[in-house]
């Protein structure tokens, strides 16, 4: 059953003298519980689309449901995880998780047991009254989640969540997610970068084209999870994708030489 649908959608920023066509003609129907990563390289429109899905911004042309519902604002059927962990600074670890709840009017005691959860769920149960500047990033990834599982979307938009971790700090939120979408049953759109984490994580990889943004490849990713960077399956669709994603940095950095952008 289809989650996301995305049907010709385009997006068309105006700079002065001109316009930017950061996504072209985009189609893509996820289905309920998939994980989809967008890959490609900067510039290529992922960010763009994760918040067209979220309703942050709206497309140009075309059309976003989700659930069967037009998107036109951000709602939350779709919980949105940022690189850059978005936490109140003046709440402990606690309130941060318990934030949506009280906006949502949870009674107390639902929300409290809801948070204690979540917080066991994600290893931060001895971690409740400490605030966010005393966490490590990948702690406080953790309370990011943490927070938006809290509102139980049954759509999680995650825009390169793990871009700032170092390697096995992020190996280990990967596999965390991991374990709480297999348990969950979320559909997930995951942007990244990182060839390894696309391969690592998605049932299939969206790699998108440099400006305009287009598919330029979809690929479903049939390997048993845990994944092994180190087999011959895992390497013969790196070396793929990294193909494919490199003739798109090439065409991003003859942009920047002809000097038509600044990403
Ligand atoms: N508000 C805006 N005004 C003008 N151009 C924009 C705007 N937002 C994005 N763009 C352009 O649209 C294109 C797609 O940008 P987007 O941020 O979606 O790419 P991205 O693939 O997410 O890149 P990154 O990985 O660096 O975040 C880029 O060329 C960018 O410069």
């Amino acid at each position: 059953m289809s989650d996301i649908l995305i049907n010709h959608v385009y997006k068309r920023f105006a700079v002065p003298g001109n316009e930017v066509v950061a996504l072209k003609d985009i189609n893509l129907d996820i289905a309920s519980g998939e994980f989809v990563c967008l890959l490609g390289p900067s510039g290529c429109g992922k960010s763009t689309l994760l918040n067209a899905i979220a309703g942050f911004s709206h497309p140009t042309e075309g059309s976003i449901t989700v659930g069967g519902r037009p998107v036109v604002e951000p709602g939350p059927d779709r919980g949105m995880v940022f690189q850059e962990y978005a936490l109140f600074p003046w709440m402990t670890v606690f309130k941060n998780v318990r934030f949506g709840l009280e906006v949502k009017g949870v009674a107390n005691d639902v929300a409290d047991a809801r948070v204690r959860e979540l917080l066991d769920m994600l290893g931060l149960s001895e971690f409740g009254e400490r605030f966010p500047k005393d966490l490590s990033g990948g702690m406080r990834q953790r309370v990011a989640i943490a927070r938006v599982l809290a509102l139980d979307s049954p759509v999680l938009l995650m825009d390169e969540p793990f871009g700032a971790l170092d390697a096995l700090t992020r190996r280990s939120l990967q596999d965390e997610l991991l374990k709480i979408w297999a348990r969950l049953g979320k559909t997930i759109v995951f942007v990244t970068h990182s060839i390894e984490e696309a391969i690592y994580l998605a049932d299939r990889i969206v790699v998108l084209t440099y400006r305009p943004g287009t598919v330029k490849r979809d690929i479903r990713v049939e390997m048993p999870r845990p994944r092994d960077a180190a087999s011959p399956e895992f390497n013969t669709l790196k070396r793929e994708l990294s193909r494919l994603v490199s003739e798109e940095q090439q065409r991003h950095e003859a942009a920047e030489r002809a000097g038509l952008t600044t990403d």
